[in-house]
C-alpha cells in the first residue's frame, strides 16, 4: 500500500519514494532560476515527487528554492554519489535520495540520512546484497539498457521481496508497462522536460507533459 503524501515540512512518519507518484520526473537543472517555475509546472500537472540531479553546480540551489517555494513538491535529490552530497543535498532541502548506483558507504551514508533512498541496481546479486541490508526499495537503472520489463518480470521470480523505480530510458509509451509489474513502484524519467521547453521556458508544455505522464 502507498504512503501518504507528506505535506510540507520533513515527514513525521518516513514515507516510500515508490508511493509518491506513478512517475517521478528526474530534473537536470542548468540555471537555478528555472528550478521554481519548472517544479511548479510538474506540480500542477500533477507530478509531486521531482528528483533533481546534482550533475550540475546549480542542483543544490535549486533543491533549496523548489523546497522553500513550491507548495506540494517533495523534491529530492538524485545522482547521489558520495556521502558528502548525502548531507549536502539534505541541508538543502531534499526530502529522499537517489542513486544510479550503491557503494557500502553511500548506503551507509543514506540510512544515516533520516530520508527514504533509492539505492540504484541493475544485477540479481546488487539486489539480493541490498536486502540483506534491509533495503527492499530500489532504483533499476539504467532500465531500458539493463533488460526493462523483461529483466524486471525474471527478477519477480526469485526476489519478490525487492519493489523498483525503474529509470533511464523510459517514456510515456513504455512506462505504462513497467507500472503493470508487480514490483515496480513508480518509474523515472526526464521526457516531460524536453530540452528544447526547458531553454524556451515553455512550463505550459511541461505541465501538459507532466498531466499526461500523471494520467498514465
Ligand atoms: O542522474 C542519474 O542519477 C541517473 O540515474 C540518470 C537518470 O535516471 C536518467 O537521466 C533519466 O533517464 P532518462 O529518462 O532516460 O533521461
Amino acid at each position: 500500500m502507498n504512503a501518504p503524501l507528506p505535506s510540507s515540512g520533513a515527514p513525521a512518519v518516513p514515507f516510500s519514494v515508490l508511493g509518491l507518484a506513478p512517475v517521478v520526473p528526474v530534473v537536470v537543472v542548468e540555471d537555478a532560476a528555472d528550478a521554481v517555475p519548472l517544479a511548479r509546472a510538474l506540480v500542477a500537472g500533477g507530478l509531486p515527487a521531482i528528483e533533481v540531479t546534482l550533475r550540475t553546480p546549480a542542483a543544490p540551489d535549486a533543491i533549496r528554492a523548489i523546497a522553500a517555494e513550491v507548495p506540494g513538491a517533495v523534491v529530492g535529490a538524485g545522482t547521489v554519489l558520495t556521502p558528502e552530497q548525502v548531507t549536502d543535498a539534505v541541508a538543502a532541502g531534499a526530502r529522499f535520495l537517489v542513486s544510479p548506483g550503491c557503494t557500502d558507504a553511500l548506503l551507509t551514508a543514506m540510512r544515516a540520512a533520516g530520508v527514504p533512498f533509492l539505492p540504484g541496481v541493475s544485477t540479481a546479486s546488487e539486489v539480493m546484497a541490498l536486502l540483506e541490508r534491509g533495503v527492499r526499495d530500489m532504483k533499476f537503472f539504467p532500465a531500458r539498457a539493463a533488460g526493462g520489463t523483461a529483466y524486471l518480470k525474471s527478477l519477480a521470480g526469485p526476489l519478490p521481496q525487492a519493489r523498483f523505480c525503474p529509470t533511464g530510458g523510459i517514456g510515456p509509451e513504455t512506462a505504462p508497462e513497467y507500472l503493470a509489474l508487480p514490483n515496480v513502484g513508480c518509474v523515472g524519467g526526464s521526457w516531460m522536460l524536453p530540452e528544447d521547453a526547458v531553454a524556451a521556458r515553455d512550463w505550459a508544455r511541461v505541465e501538459r507533459l507532466a498531466r499526461e505522464a500523471a494520467a498514465l
